[in-house]
């Protein structure tokens, strides 16, 4: 089993995680993670910050010539913001009053930090629960990846829709989702990108935000992953993983949505006997690669619905804290739309959840005990 334990405020020092229980001997492979880190910061729509960030991950532990050793890997993310808020949030900054937060803004952590934390200022509850946390996130689940990697597990990220815009996916032709995504909104319906543009554009202009859906695809994963025992099962856990996500409101496997409002006969996949491959295979994937908690063998496909950004610069309806008075929520600065960033950050989140899966039922204290024995599973499928 992998754990990791993640730290780090929006506008601090640092975000940094440490990671536990990886196998000794993964070539860590920093282009990787530093490719997932950019394109995490990437989207139409995104604000000043990401103009401040060059996201790079810092090895600070646990990693010698290259590899993994079987230590605890520490990693860094350096905020290069904090030199423009140190006054306020260095560790020991004197207090003052600047950019003290006091009328919350509705949809975020603010007031409901506020009260059950008791704070004075409800900045000390929003450093913490921002979306600046999912940079590290995005880096503990690159690197899950490089492991699942070793073992043909391969993952890809997109946006499926950008509030009322729809794009058309063919989740038959995984090549063609991944050979055309755009690197505006990673969305590959061409279509659907340009009115996806168009209301970002609108949205931004009248000092709104918009959400959207981000989806996951994983090629690879053998039958057998997860099991039925609640807490085990692999779509539960995928759905908390998800569903943790800053944002995330509701999480499918599949066509987990549409499906109940269908007839069985229009949804359950089909099975059929695949000699060539010596596997079991279906028709249709529309349960998304997961059956009674297990992965049956066929992608796995994650859909995730992200709410608007709660920040707007036209305001919401709020109270100011102090006076008690009406006043619009406060605005600094902010995303108009990140969902192709979440789409990263979703493909992160699961990745983990599919890896400490994966080590539950191969284990391996190292690479090539853990390739070993997936690669023996894989030949025992076969005789079935
Ligand atoms: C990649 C990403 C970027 C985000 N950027 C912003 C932002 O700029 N402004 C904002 O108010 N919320 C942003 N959010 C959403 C908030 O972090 C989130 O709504 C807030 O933490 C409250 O949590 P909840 O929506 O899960 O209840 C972002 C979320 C993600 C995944
Ligand atoms: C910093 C990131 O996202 C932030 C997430 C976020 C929020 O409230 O969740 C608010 C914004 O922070 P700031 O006010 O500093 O611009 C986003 O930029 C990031 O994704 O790297």
């Amino acid at each position: 089993m992998i754990s990791y334990l993640d730290a780090g405020e929006s506008h601090g020092n640092c975000l940094c995680a440490i990671i536990d229980g990886l196998p000794a001997g993964l070539n860590i492979d920093v282009n990787f993670i530093n490719n997932l880190l950019s394109l995490r910061q990437s989207g139409y729509g995104r604000g000043g910050r990401q103009k401040i960030e060059k996201d790079k991950i810092e090895i600070l532990s646990g990693v010698r010539f290259g590899q993994t050793i079987g230590s605890p890997i520490t990693l860094k993310i350096a905020n290069n913001d904090y030199k423009n808020w140190q006054d306020i949030m260095a560790p020991f900054a004197t207090y003052t009053n600047q950019k003290q937060v006091t009328k919350p803004r509705p949809g975020h952590v603010d007031l409901v930090g506020y009260l059950k934390y008791d704070r004075n200022d409800m900045r000390d509850c929003l450093e913490r629960s921002s979306a600046r946390q999912t940079a590290i996130r995005v880096a503990v689940g690159a690197i899950c990846e490089l492991c699942l990697k070793e073992v043909g597990v391969n993952f890809y990220n997109f946006v499926s829709a950008i509030g009322n815009v729809k794009a058309n996916i063919d989740y038959s032709n995984v090549d063609e989702i991944k050979n055309n995504l755009d690197n505006e909104l990673l969305c590959p319906d061409k279509n659907a990108l340009v009115e996806m543009k168009k209301i970002i554009d609108y949205a931004s202009q009248n000092g709104d935000s918009l959400g959207g859906v981000a989806e996951v695809i994983v090629e690879g994963v053998v039958a057998g992953i997860g099991s039925y025992k609640w807490d085990k099962k692999l779509d539960a856990r995928i759905a908390l993983a998800v569903m943790s996500v800053q944002a995330i409101k509701a999480v499918s496997i599949g066509e987990g949505v549409e499906n109940a409002f269908k007839y069985s006969s229009q949804v359950q996949d089909e099975i059929f006997y695949d000699s060539q491959t010596q596997t079991y295979k279906r028709f249709t994937n529309r349960l998304g690669g997961i059956e009674g908690g297990i992965s049956n063998g066929e992608n796995i496909i994650v859909k995730a619905y992200m709410k608007p950004i709660p920040t707007t610069r036209k305001g919401l309806r709020s109270v100011d804290v102090k006076t008690k008075e009406a006043q619009l929520s406060t605005y600094e600065r902010s995303d108009v739309c990140a969902t192709s960033a979440a789409s990263v950050v979703i493909r992160a989140a699961i990745a983990f959840e599919i890896l400490n899966a994966y080590l539950e039922k191969f284990g391996g204290d190292c690479i090539n005990e853990f390739k070993t024995n997936v690669n023996n599973y894989k030949e025992y499928l076969k005789t079935k």
